[in-house]
């Protein structure tokens, strides 16, 4: 068993099946699997699918018992995701990828906090402002950035970016989210253009990607990292359970994004090239 130690929590990786353990200190509400077939219509080739194989597990409301009142004050979740290794057709596992819903209190939809704690993760980003068109042909991507975080580092999912999360390492990909419970999610647009606006392939061992054509108009691909930002908590080395628990005023912008969209969008460091390591 492998010690998530990136969590800062008591939990554990079976090395073998990507299963976690959590020690008995902490409680969980609950558990979800997609396989390949709960992926169907959002893969770029389904031929010949493994309906069996897993791509992802969902550890959901995570805490320790002591815990759980701030969370529940905040109205915010501590869930951890396992996208397991491996590629299907050639394309790297991923979530399924949505939307955050409006919400008439705010102009902006809300973002949220992903930590990664083992492995490298590509985040496809994409901006739409229309994504709950009446009719889902109408809806444009404004702005597409995949951004790559490395073991220990954290990104805030901006506010109006539809987010999917992909595995582009080697072994299995940990990452945490910490998020606002009354944030609804609309996975309709994503499913009608068969996934987000580009699909992430590996190839001998290259990242390759590849536009979805199914979209009219795909934005010029952007390419970017993260840096950390100690106001809103975020501080690479530091776990995000921890650095919440120390000062969960700080988290503010979960549960309010109006005022903190420039400063999200400040925290993303823009390249030339897709970095892939
Ligand atoms: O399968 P779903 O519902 O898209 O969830 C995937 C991801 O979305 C989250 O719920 C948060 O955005 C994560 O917990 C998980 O990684």
């Amino acid at each position: 068993m492998l010690e998530l130690k990136n969590s800062g929590l008591p939990l554990y990786l079976d090395e073998e099946n990507h299963v976690m353990a959590l020690s008995a200190l902490l409680t969980y509400g609950g558990f979800g699997r997609k396989p390949a077939a709960k992926m169907q219509g959002l893969l770029a080739d389904e031929t010949n699918l493994p309906m069996e194989e897993n791509v992802y597990d969902v550890y959901r409301k995570i805490a320790f018992p002591e815990d759980e009142e701030l969370l529940k004050k905040n109205d915010f979740c501590y869930d951890i995701t396992i996208i397991m290794p491996g590629q299907i057709n050639g394309e790297c596992k991923k979530t399924s990828g949505h939307y955050h819903g409006w919400n008439p209190e705010h102009t902006n939809t809300y973002g949220e906090v992903y930590e990664v704690i083992k492995g490298t993760a590509l985040y496809i980003l994409q901006r739409s402002d229309n994504f709950d068109a009446e009719d889902p042909e109408d809806v444009k991507v404004d702005d597409l950035i995949l951004t790559t975080v490395h073991e220990g580092e954290t990104i805030i999912v901006p506010p109006n970016y539809g987010h999917c999360s992909v595995n582009i390492g080697e072994g299995p990909l940990v990452f945490s989210n910490l998020a606002y419970v009354p944030c609804t999610v609309n996975y309709g647009p994503v499913k009608h253009y068969h996934g987000m606006s580009c699909y992430v392939f590996k190839e001998n061992g290259e990242i390759r990607v590849k536009l979805n054509d199914r979209y009219h108009q795909v934005p010029k691909l952007k390419f970017a990292t993260v840096k950390e930002n100690p106001a809103l908590g975020i501080k690479f080395g530091l776990p995000v359970y921890k650095s919440y628990k120390e000062n969960p005023e700080a988290f503010r912008f979960l549960g309010y994004p109006d005022n903190y969209v420039d400063e999200i969008m400040s925290m993303l460091i823009y390249h030339d090239e897709l970095v892939t390591k």
